[in-house]
């Protein structure tokens, strides 16, 4: 299955809030055109209802793909209205976290392709990264298809087991959210030593953006980018004595973060 096969035959988007909206952006802005897909939501945000997609119409019999991007929560609710495309061709690709491939073939069906993934939100620039995992049914071909379509928001990596999603959900899923606090506390920190709100938060921002931009490009690790940004016993060190303290600093506390969301995704499996 290609992108062409998804444009023929139908996308069905199952929920369309936070992360729907953020994917839909991702694939209408790389031409998926906006009559091939329909969303079901039962209170459409205003993007959707302006998008040209489908809206709460009939949905395709057997569309070439559905993305469930419903809570974990609403899941029983709002899975039934398609159960008939299951065992069938159509692949099922779940965006949602803690729900098991096991739980989707109950109720499904147990022939159902089924693909997990988990993305993020910087999908929505095209900046996602999504990991993913998928069912014997599924297999190869359901693989490439889930992994074609979410590479036009972002990367993809794949699994080798079912397993590490939940701390993926804990390390990726999440951490855009970790990472927006960072810019939070960054910017009151430049207020407390007496910066105006605007500029310190407009400091944060491209501090992070840009950091993140040269993690991305440049050969050195983070680890040698942040030794290059650490002029003996200069300002940083001095900063950085604090951030990196192994007792109280950000080690441990990304260590009680990243666990405590990865065991919500495991917890999330049992309802
Ligand atoms: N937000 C994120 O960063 C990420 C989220 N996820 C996963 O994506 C999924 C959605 O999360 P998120 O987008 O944040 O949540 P949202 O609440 O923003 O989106 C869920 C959408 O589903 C709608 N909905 C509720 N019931 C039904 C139903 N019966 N049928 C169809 N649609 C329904 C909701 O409508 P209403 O608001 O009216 O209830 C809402 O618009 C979750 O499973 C989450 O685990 C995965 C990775 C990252
Ligand atoms: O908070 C959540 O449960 C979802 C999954 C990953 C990001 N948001």
């Amino acid at each position: 299955m290609d992108m062409k096969d998804v444009a023929e035959k139908g996308l069905v988007l199952l929920g369309c809030g936070k992360m729907g909206s953020a994917m839909l952006q991702g694939w209408l802005a790389d031409g998926l055109p906006a009559t091939s897909v329909w969303v079901k939501d039962p209170y459409p945000n205003d993007f959707v209802q302006r998008a040209g997609v489908h809206v709460n119409a009939d949905l395709p019999a057997s569309p070439a793909i559905v993305i469930i991007a419903v809570k974990p929560q609403m899941m029983a609710d709002a899975l039934p209205v398609l159960a008939a495309m299951g065992n069938g061709t159509t692949l099922f690709v779940s965006v949602a976290a803690g729900i098991s491939i096991a739980t989707y073939e109950g109720m499904l069906g147990s022939e159902t392709p089924i693909v997990r993934a988990m993305p993020n939100t910087p999908a929505a620039v095209g900046k996602g990264i999504t990991a993913i995992v998928a069912n014997a049914h599924a297999g190869d071909d359901g693989l490439g298809a889930a992994e074609g379509l979410l590479q036009a928001v972002g990367q993809v990596v794949r699994l080798e087991r079912e397993e590490q999603m939940d701390a993926v959900t804990g390390v990726s899923g999440s951490g855009p959210a970790y990472v927006f606090h960072l810019i939070e506390t960054l910017a009151a920190a430049g207020e407390a030593q007496g910066l105006s709100a605007d500029l310190s938060m407009a400091l944060a921002k491209a501090t992070v953006a840009g950091a993140g931009v040269l993690a991305e490009l440049a050969e050195e690790t983070p680890e040698q980018l942040r030794i290059n940004v650490t002029s003996p016993n200069g300002t940083t060190q001095a900063g950085l004595e604090e951030l990196m303290d192994p007792a109280n600093g950000l080690p441990p506390l990304m260590l009680r973060t990243v666990g405590a969301a990865t065991l919500r995704s495991r917890e999330l499996a049992n309802g």
